[in-house]
């Protein structure tokens, strides 16, 4: 038969499992790890500590155990509020903590009362549960799965519905020392269910870390990690993944653009001012990036820009901007200072479009805007028409080729 003990027990041994999954992630560059890996700790110290009432000293199996799992809630709820990069409250909640201390003191020493002991501990740990879910649902990732994150948040609002129950029946009890009121089966029903809750939560706490560094591996496989621009294959997918959706009423426009005489800004300033200067046209490109654009490095001086659902008058205006402000920039860091220009080149898909084409008649158009003199924007569509393939070909050296003809 299930007994306080009994559940204790078995809660402090999944407690104590969850703490040796959670310390298999300790060196995880995760944020709210270590406060998880504390808050179960406090479980498997503070649930051993209630199981032994009557074998030590009430002082420890009381106010010492009440403290210690007050804190579990306090570290998880700690966890969360770091994990989603939040401040922690950590007066506000060590002060509930010294609270809890003083009340069972005051509830065991001054006024025996066991009934108002578990009303002031389920009070606490409905407050922190209803807070860690708030949390969780308020602030979650808005570009991760939602699954987690509600999953847990149920958890908690479920954990502070069954203290509040507790507390709520605890109220209507007369006031008394008597152990025998613990085994009661509502008691043991509600505790059965405070059982499951905090090692499942602190499951769902390793699957939201586990998805915070899937997280960061697709977005380091994604971006490039000079400028933080997409990565030539990301962007390439997405160029896929638009051409396939485009339609006449939401053209989709592709913007190349190559910095102008790069190498002698090597030459000039270094590798490291050069790289300098890579990443601050990313910076200031981005500010021109709408949700729902793309802007990929595709090559070491040359990005692409793709813009969906816009007409072709409204990409060459950016275009023209975009090439203005990166005129008007000056980077500045320990290589010194410098300016730089940049060639675009522009294309708007036809339905016929490969990727290949697409990408091949927007550089078309760049290999005239270097050809024109660079700093400027060229649209394919005011070229003269090519008809076929091989013309394409033929018309578009290799970058290296164009690069040497106009040095
Ligand atoms: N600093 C830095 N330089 C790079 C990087 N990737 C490529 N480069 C340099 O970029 C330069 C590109 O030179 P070119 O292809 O000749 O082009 P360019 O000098 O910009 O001439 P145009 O494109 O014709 O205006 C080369 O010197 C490469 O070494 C990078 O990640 N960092």
């Amino acid at each position: 038969m299930l007994t306080v003990v009994s559940i204790l027990t078995t809660t402090a041994l999944f407690s104590l499992a969850m703490l040796l999954v959670l310390g298999s992630l300790l060196r995880s560059p995760v944020a709210g790890v270590r406060e998880w890996f504390f808050a179960n700790l406090a479980m498997v110290v503070s649930l051993p500590l209630l199981a032994l009432r009557t074998a030590i000293p009430d002082f420890i199996s009381i106010v010492v155990a009440n403290v210690v799992m007050s804190l579990a809630g306090a570290f998880y709820y700690a966890g969360c509020a770091r994990f989603l990069g939040r401040p922690v409250p950590w007066v506000r909640m060590l002060a509930g903590v010294a609270l809890i201390g003083i009340a069972m003191i005051v509830w065991r020493y001054v006024d025996a009362n066991l009934p108002m002991r578990v009303v002031a501990s389920t009070t606490f740990n409905t407050i922190v549960c209803t807070a860690i879910g708030v949390i969780l649902l308020r602030r979650r990732p808005r570009d991760r799965s939602p699954y987690n994150f509600w999953f847990a948040a149920l958890m908690a609002f479920l954990f502070a519905g069954t203290q509040m129950v507790r507390g709520l029946y605890f109220m209507t009890l007369a006031p008394d020392e008597s152990l025998a009121m613990l085994n009661s089966v509502w008691n043991i029903s509600l505790l059965t269910v405070g059982a499951v809750v905090m090692p499942t939560l602190t499951m769902i706490a390793v699957m939201m870390v586990h998805d915070a560094m899937l997280a960061k591996v697709e977005h380091a496989l994604n971006h490039d990690h000079l400028t933080g621009a997409l990565t030539r294959k990301r962007f390439e997918s997405i160029t896929r993944d638009l051409l396939a959706a485009a339609q006449p009423a939401r053209p989709l426009v592709l913007l190349l653009i190559d910095l102008d005489h790069f190498k002698r800004i090597n030459d000039t300033h270094g590798h490291a001012g050069g790289d300098e200067v890579l990443r601050a046209f990313v910076q200031m490109a981005g500010d021109f990036v709408r949700p729902g654009d793309a802007l990929g490095r595709l090559g070491g001086e040359e990005f692409g820009l793709l813009l969906p659902a816009t007409t072709a008058a409204d990409a060459a205006a950016m275009a023209e901007s975009l090439r203005a402000q990166a005129e008007g920039q000056v980077v500045s860091g320990e290589f010194g200072s410098c300016r730089y220009s940049i060639s675009i080149g522009i294309a708007t898909a036809h339905w016929e479009d490969s990727p290949d084409r697409f990408n091949a008649r927007a550089d078309r158009a760049l290999y005239a805007a270097k050809n024109s003199g660079r700093n400027r924007v060229a649209s394919e569509e005011t070229l003269p028409k090519l008809e076929t393939e091989m013309e394409m070909e033929m018309e578009l050296p290799a970058k290296a080729g164009r690069n040497s003809a106009q040095a």
